[in-house]
């Protein structure tokens, strides 16, 4: 056994100090007095029933013409004497821990500080009690300069005290707002309306308010759904979606997430409005669902969840990490359920969230398994989703830009499409595609590979393609596009325009050099290390009429303005950026068009 050692002696506390510590550092605010003192009177009302089955009121008084002081009175369990010295006076000593000194679960209270918020708004707390379990009542002063009275009430002052307590502050004059009806009725609201145990507001007018609701979020879902919805509609700031039931038994947490019915920012996690044995812990939590939770909104209570000590956080501990993982679940099945069941509804939600969906999946494994196969995307046969794309073809390509897939979009075979990865987050799903879809061969789009792969026209015509390939690159030389001709389908689609973007990327900084000359034209000719080669390439289509026709034309002013023609019109359907010198390419070519069809010749 030890013995005391007579030297030891216990710490000071400079109440002054810890009050600042807990107003600057711990409490968000000064208003949370209210929330401590419903908290304790509602766990001196659950001790009572327990001990004896009665109490069952929490009443408050704010501050009024005629009083100014603010009471909060309880029929609780009440304190005695020795119990208000040992409880109310000791800084960190609660009597809301059981006899291993874990917080009890049916208890809003446990670090035995929250009565010290009280001297954020008052110098001096005043406790009239009596205990539930016998000896005369006791009234203890504690002042904020770190002192306190006690004092056993004896005679007509005892008669006046009830089993249970009644908390009394006088607010200093810059903080009195804060006990004053409208603040006192808002806060009650905020932070005790779906507390169990009633609580009324005495108002000015004589009249007293109860302001307790019942926590439909905590009921089933269709207990009262339009309640329900008009709740989530003043979470969510506009009608949910849908409403999603959360239930996780093992950590006693129960709610309600909110669909919204907005795309919020990628990436953004809504906040949780939290409960905390139906007490508010916060109105945005933010680590309560995992991150790519953020197209819901939810409104929880929980009993197994475990505050810090401004309680208006969690902890982040085992019981938070596997609450967490629970609601992902629950979000998860909703997920696929509405896959399976109600594809439309699913479709419907993606085209709200896709984009933050995309952008979340991108480093989610586990969103990335549930929501890549539903995503739409853009291919060459058309939007669909990857599912889909992946049961009719197993082999796929995709590209990296927008720019890359038009060009090759109108070359591809329809056995294997070619999807657009040019949009913001798709490709890099596309490469995690083959992941989440097994049996998917989906490879990056080459475009050489994709030309090569064109059908030769057939062998009989090949010397007079020859010659035309020869006479059509003599008109276009000036443009700097090479000519090839192929057999693709659709058919009525005369020509694609191909470039190789490192090569229009310089002639494109050429061009800028040469507008700005100078300083900053020099510096951009400075950059351009880019191989020569033709900018493009214009690969005319075998099948179509209008090159056919074009083989067939001879005429030295018709052949070369209807070929500038399609050359243009390829770069357009391609959304190319037109060049000042294609532009004029073009009016030339109409001019002469003109000229020749009114019979004038051409002008060149
Ligand atoms: N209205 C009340 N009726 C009975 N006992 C009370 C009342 N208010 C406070 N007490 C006693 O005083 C103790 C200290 O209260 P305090 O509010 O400082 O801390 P707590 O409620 O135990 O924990 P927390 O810091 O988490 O609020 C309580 O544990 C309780 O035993």
């Amino acid at each position: 056994m030890n013995t005391p050692d007579p030297d030891s002696r216990p710490f000071q506390v400079h109440l002054r100090g810890v009050v600042e510590l807990l107003s600057r550092s711990i409490y968000s605010g000064p208003s949370v007095y209210l929330r401590e003192l419903l908290q304790n009177a509602h766990d001196a009302i659950a001790a009572r029933r327990d001990h004896d089955g009665q109490g069952g009121l929490i009443t408050i008084t704010p501050l009024s013409p005629r009083s100014e002081v603010l009471v909060v009175t309880d029929d609780g369990v009440g304190l005695n004497v020795d119990e208000v010295a040992e409880l109310l006076a000791t800084v960190g000593r609660s009597s809301k821990r059981d006899i291993l000194d874990l917080p009890r679960g049916d208890r809003l209270g446990q670090f035995g500080i929250g009565l010290l918020s009280c001297f954020m708004i008052a110098d001096e707390i005043t406790v009239l009690t009596r205990s539930a379990k016998g000896a005369e009542p006791v009234e203890w002063v504690g002042r904020a300069d770190g002192t306190f009275s006690v004092r056993p009430l004896e005679g007509i002052e005892a008669l006046q005290v009830p089993v249970g307590t009644r908390v009394q502050l006088r607010p200093r004059a810059d903080d009195a707002q804060m006990a004053s009806e409208p603040t006192v009725l808002a806060l009650a609201r905020k932070y005790g309306e779906y507390l169990s145990v009633p609580i009324d507001v005495d108002r000015a007018d004589g009249r007293q308010v109860r302001i307790n609701k019942p926590a439909i979020f905590a009921k089933p879902l269709d207990a009262e759904p339009e309640e329900l919805l008009a709740l989530g509609e003043e979470l969510v700031g506009a009608r949910p979606v849908e409403a999603i039931a959360l239930n996780v038994p093992s950590t006693g947490t129960v709610g309600v997430a909110f669909v919204v019915p907005y795309a919020p920012s990628p990436g953004a996690r809504q906040a949780t409005r939290a409960y905390l044995g139906r007490m508010l812990l916060s109105e945005s939590l933010d680590d309560l669902l995992p991150e790519w939770g953020f197209f819901v909104r939810c409104i929880v209570t929980t009993s197994g969840l475990h505050p810090t000590a401004s309680r208006e956080a969690l902890i982040e501990d085992s019981a938070l990490e596997e609450t967490r993982a629970a609601l992902g679940q629950i979000l998860r099945r909703w997920v696929l359920s509405m896959a399976a069941t109600r594809p439309a509804s699913l479709q419907e939600f993606l085209a709200v969230h896709h984009l933050g969906l995309r952008a979340v999946a991108v480093h989610d494994d586990e969103l990335a398994e549930l929501m890549v196969p539903h995503l739409r995307f853009e291919t060459s046969v058309g939007t669909s989703t990857l599912r889909d794309l992946a049961a009719a073809h197993p082999r796929l390509r995709y590209t990296e830009t927008v720019e890359e897939f038009r060009q090759l979009a109108p070359l591809a075979s329809p056995d294997e499409p070619v999807v657009n990865g040019g949009y913001v987050y798709d490709a890099a799903l596309l490469r995690r595609a083959a992941q989440v879809l097994p049996g998917l061969s989906l490879q990056r789009a080459d475009l050489s590979e994709v030309l090569d792969a064109l059908a030769e026209p057939p062998l009989e015509y090949r010397a007079q393609i020859a010659a035309f390939e020869e006479r059509a690159e003599a008109v276009l030389a000036e443009l700097d596009c090479a000519v090839m001709v192929r057999s693709f389908s659709p058919a009525d689609v005369p020509a694609v325009y191909v470039t190789d973007q490192r090569v229009v990327g310089a002639a494109r900084r050429r061009e800028v050099a040469q507008d700005a000359g100078g300083l900053f034209g020099a510096l951009l000719g400075k950059l351009d290390s880019t191989p020569a080669g033709p900018r493009g390439r214009l690969c005319l289509n075998f099948e179509n009429r209008l090159v056919r026709t074009l083989m067939g034309t001879e005429d030295p002013a018709v052949f070369p303005s209807a070929l500038r023609v399609v050359y243009v019109q390829s770069l357009l359907a391609g959304h190319h950026p037109l060049t000042r010198q294609d532009r004029k390419v073009l009016t030339d070519a109409m001019t002469d068009i003109v000229h020749l069809s009114v019979g004038l010749g051409s002008e060149s």
